[in-house]
């Protein structure tokens, strides 16, 4: 398992930034890796950021020194949301069956956690978020079904999308995370624009779903210092919380996203008109 850490950048010190700097701060290059648990452990918020592709064997969570515990979600809560392949994930003993698209939140205190793949020539893909949490919550599994689907933009903007919120108060409760992905229509490209912060929650978004040759301009940044990052499929880039958090692709795709902080309300944000844009 390895683990990078990333410190938290001023958003004084980012207008300074060249692309490889932002790169280097902001953008997870290498979220799944075949038979490996790669982590990044952002000092925004301390959330951890991650993939597990399992590939023979099933992979075990453990608790590298960064996390302080003997055992990874001791003081933490976490989502495992599958882009690949079925697989499952075993928690204490028991099996969670995760199709493309499903979700698990799995609480604080769960003490051993799994990945495990049904065919190795298909593997599953886990993105994993975690968060600090003061309570544990049960373990859920949320098949997409079970998500709240909400389909909102236009298409004379370019934005038509569909939204499930699974890691949300009105679905399944948590200490801090939330969690869930949307998906752009055909013809769309566009993700939160008008775009918007919410310096009382961090976000993360992983990309995923679009086809090699094509890339996400991801746009960053103070609203009127904005700065942009070129994102391939299935890299993450991660969104402080003064920062506007907002891409259009070469094409549609899909993104996960997760926030934490001091709320969980999805609807709370300070939009900021496309015209003060800068
Ligand atoms: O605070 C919320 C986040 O920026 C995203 O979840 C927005 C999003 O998924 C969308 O508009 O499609
Ligand atoms: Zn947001």
């Amino acid at each position: 398992m390895k683990i990078d850490v990333r410190h938290a950048s001023h958003p004084e010190a980012v207008r300074g930034y060249d692309t490889e700097t932002l790169r280097r701060h902001f953008l997870i290059e290498t979220v799944f890796a075949g038979g490996e648990i790669r982590l990044t452990y952002s000092h925004y918020d301390r959330m951890v950021i991650g993939g597990a592709m399992p590939l023979g064997e099933g992979l075990p969570l453990g608790a590298p020194k960064e996390i302080g515990q003997e055992t990874f979600l001791a003081e933490r809560e976490l989502g495992a949301l599958n882009i690949g392949g079925a697989g499952r994930v075993v928690v204490d003993g028991r099996s969670h069956e995760l199709q493309k698209y499903d979700c698990l939140y799995i609480g604080k205190g769960a003490r051993d956690v799994r990945f495990e793949s049904t065919d190795a020539a298909d593997p599953a893909k886990f993105y994993l978020v975690s968060t600090p949490a003061h309570e544990a919550h049960p373990t859920v599994l949320l098949t997409r079904d079970r998500a709240r689907h909400l389909t909102p933009g236009e298409a004379a903007t370019a934005n038509r999308r569909s939204i499930y919120q699974f890691i949300h108060p009105e679905v399944c409760q948590s200490c801090q995370l939330t969690m869930g992905f949307t998906m752009i229509d055909a013809g769309s490209v566009w993700n939160t624009m008008p775009a918007h912060t919410h310096d009382r929650r961090m976000e993360a978004y992983l990309y995923f779903d679009l086809e090699a040759d094509q890339r996400v301009f991801h746009f960053m940044g103070e609203p009127q210092q904005t700065r942009h990052m070129l994102v391939a499929s299935e890299q993450a880039i991660i969104s402080p919380p003064w920062s506007i958090h907002s891409g259009a692709g070469t094409k549609n795709y899909s993104f996960i996203w997760a926030m934490a902080g001091d709320n969980k309300s999805f609807t709370d944000m300070d939009h900021i008109a496309i015209a003060d844009l800068r």
